[in-house]
């Protein structure tokens, strides 16, 4: 059985904004599944779709075989969510958060004590299990949602972007978590900024953009799909102006007919068969044309270079969450 499984799914807002465009998913049970898109293009919609917050508007979505409208509740009760903004409440203590979630999941009382103590473990909380979650760093937050998300033992959890604005210390040590739960037979849904991220957990991950999925494969094939190398040039006035100039200059050459020129912060980045074989010749064009190199590099393609080449923008690693909208179930979606 596919642990979601979305035919043609739509989601219209009240507005008229068409977040959602046609979506077609089948994600097996076990997979690690990656939900990347640049901002806007309709990840946390999709994700409240298939967490039965919001219905959508034409299509359809099973959830552990629980198709996510007629049956919502069944849905609820076999998934993880963990949501963009933190559910502690601070006021709690680590114990009292898990203890909390364990009475709103309905963990029968007998395992519950058993259930916080090897929860608080597995996310490393057991030293500070009786300190109120107010003096918690912003990982140890994250690692509380991670542990109530998981009380009643989902067979799926939905991550949505699970590690923003964590230090990159603790963002590993997050990843070690949900790879040791996706060991352990759940799957994982995953939304993220970060494409080392998706890169480093996910066995297949599909890009979104403007409410519709242009990629689905494994990270490798969509590496190896780029093609070639990648050419990562720095030139010492990197003005807008100047690094525009220099693109130009890189697609004029005609040196890379089959590849891309992009301008990057610091200069141009070119994505081709012929990136290793042409470089130089680039260089010899550029100092003709007046620039002055101050870096080159040639390297095999990241997820960074896949999402540019598909989506023609770069990934926003630096965006903070949006502001949440406040909803219940569905309350702004007509049907
Ligand atoms: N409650 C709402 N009412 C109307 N439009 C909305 C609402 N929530 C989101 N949108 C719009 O729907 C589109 C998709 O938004 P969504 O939050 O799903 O994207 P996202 O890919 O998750 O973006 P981000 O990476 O910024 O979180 C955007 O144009 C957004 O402005």
């Amino acid at each position: 059985m596919n642990a979601i499984e979305a035919t043609g799914v739509e989601l219209t807002y009240s507005d008229g904004t068409e977040a959602v465009r046609g979506v077609d998913l089948a994600i097996p049970e076990g997979e690690f599944f990656g939900f990347l898109g640049p901002n806007g293009a309709g990840k946390t919609t999709a994700i409240k779709t298939f967490t039965t917050l919001l219905y959508p508007t034409a299509g359809t979505v099973t959830v552990n075989g629980f198709d996510v409208v007629e049956d919502a509740q069944s849905v609820r009760e076999t998934i993880g969510y963990m949501a963009q903004e933190t559910s502690v409440d601070e006021e709690l203590t680590a114990r009292e958060n898990i203890k909390f979630a364990c009475e709103a999941y309905g963990v029968p009382r007998g395992e519950r004590a058993e259930r916080i103590d090897e929860l608080l473990d597995l996310v490393d909380l057991a030293d500070v299990a009786d300190k109120e979650a107010t003096e918690f760093s912003g990982g140890m937050k994250k690692r509380l949602d991670v542990a109530t998300a998981l009380v009643h033992e989902p067979p799926l959890v939905f991550l949505d972007e699970p590690t923003t604005g964590l230090d990159p210390k603790a963002r590993i040590r997050l990843w070690e978590y949900f790879r040791e739960i996706n060991e352990q037979g759940t799957t994982v849904f995953l939304t993220t900024q970060y494409l080392e991220e998706a890169d480093e957990l996910c066995d297949r991950l599909s890009v979104i953009q403007d409410g519709k999925i242009v990629a689905t494969d494994a990270p490798d094939t969509l590496k190896s799909e780029v093609g070639g190398d990648v050419l990562d040039i720095t030139i010492d006035d990197a003005s807008e102006e100047r690094r525009t100039h220099a693109a130009e200059v890189a697609r004029e050459s005609g040196l890379f007919a089959d590849g891309t020129v992009e301008i990057t912060d610091d200069g141009i980045s070119v994505a081709s068969e012929h990136a290793r074989s042409h470089g130089t010749d680039l260089l010899v064009a550029l100092r003709d044309a007046d620039f002055t190199v101050t870096g080159f590099d040639v390297r095999s393609p990241t997820l960074d270079d896949v999402f540019l080449a598909i989506t023609g923008e770069p990934a926003d690693e630096d965006g903070e969450p949006d502001a949440e909208v406040q909803e219940s179930a569905a309350p702004e979606v007509t049907r």
